[in-house]
């Protein structure tokens, strides 16, 4: 087999971002904005990507070949997901993504989700999307030393998700939601954002007790989302993004973006993913992609991908 390809949803966060690190529950959906991670024969490992960024880069003209000191850090999720097989064979890996990294679409999570099932199906392996999000979850969490299970369920299994509070679990929702969503690039990584919110929370108990509330955010959610009720829905996530933002985990643009929002009446955003900056989502309606592309928001495809992962043979 020459080469195989793993298409990977993106993913938004609805409810409970961070506090589900802490055993808190979230809901999560898949959406149509896809990564594609090809593995293919080669004599050297190596990695390509059309949307990763370094910089501080070196480059020695005579052998056009660059260096820099953050390759490790941008290229730690490939590197990880490729270092869980004992079977190491020597390939290519390209990732390509409709969205750019680290803007709170689940780009680490995708990646991680990508090359599990690309490089497993390559090497003949035959993991079911549980099986790979079971173990691109602890990939994802030994790179950044703290994290969920929320991205790479989503990424793997597809759908509208409800992770359970204190468990494992996770549950299909069924409810038919329009969602808007956007992003502006952020100057933070995910998992320095975790590494700080666990700080304040080292700190006291008002983080938790915070959390406790969006966890009852959540709960309320699901049954909104159950029964349709899109104005309570997106009073929700006013309520939770308020929430987010006592935590130090908004961003200006996106605070001034939501209450702006709430202003003109429309019936809720709110941030989504690890925050500062990246993404927002608001219950769909007439103004809402008007709005969030007035404020500087690239706008992504955020109709749902029940589907979850998928690998093809490319001989
Ligand atoms: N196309 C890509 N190729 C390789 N690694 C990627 C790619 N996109 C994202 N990543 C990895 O994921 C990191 C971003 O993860 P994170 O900060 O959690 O943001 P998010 O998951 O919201 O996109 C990047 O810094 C990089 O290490
Ligand atoms: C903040 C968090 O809840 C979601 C992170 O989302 P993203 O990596 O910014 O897309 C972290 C986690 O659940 O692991
Ligand atoms: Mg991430």
């Amino acid at each position: 087999m020459r080469s195989v390809e793993a298409i990977v949803p993106l993913k938004l966060t609805l409810f409970g971002e961070h506090a589900v690190v802490y055993g808190y529950p979230a809901i999560a959906m898949a959406i149509s904005e896809t990564m594609k991670v090809r593995v293919e024969k080669s004599d050297k490992t190596i990695v390509s990507s059309n949307t990763l960024t370094i910089g501080n880069i070196k480059v020695d003209l005579d052998e056009m070949r660059a260096e820099s000191s953050q390759l490790n850090r941008v290229l730690s999720y490939v590197i990880a997901a490729l270092n869980y097989f004992q079977d190491r064979r020597p390939v290519h890996v390209s990732v390509e993504s409709t969205v750019e990294p680290s803007v709170g679409l689940g780009t680490s999570a995708a990646v991680i989700v990508g090359v599990v099932a690309s490089y497993s199906r390559y090497i003949g392996l035959n993991y079911s999307p549980e099986e790979i999000a079971k173990i691109s979850r602890e990939i994802e969490r030994s790179v950044q030393g703290l994290g969920s299970r929320m991205d790479t369920y989503t990424t793997s299994l597809g759908g509208l998700l409800y992770f359970p509070r204190n468990s494992d679990d996770v549950m299909r929702i069924n409810g038919n939601l329009q969602i808007a969503a956007g992003y502006i690039r952020r100057a933070t990584s995910t998992a320095e954002i975790l590494r700080r919110v666990k700080r304040l929370r080292d700190r006291g108990h008002i983080v938790d007790k915070i959390m406790d509330v969006i966890g009852e955010v959540t709960e309320l959610a699901r049954k909104a989302l159950e029964s349709g009720d899109d104005s309570l829905l997106g009073e929700l996530m006013y309520v939770n993004h308020g929430l987010l933002s006592s935590l130090g985990v908004s961003h200006p643009t996106i605070d001034e973006l939501v209450s702006t929002a709430r202003s003109l009446g429309m019936k809720g955003c709110k941030m989504s993913g690890g925050g500062g900056g990246g993404s927002v989502i608001c219950v769909r309606e007439p103004k809402s992609e008007i709005l969030l592309e007035s404020k500087g928001l690239k706008i992504v495809n955020s109709e749902i991908n029940s589907t979850g992962v998928t690998t093809k043979e490319i001989n």
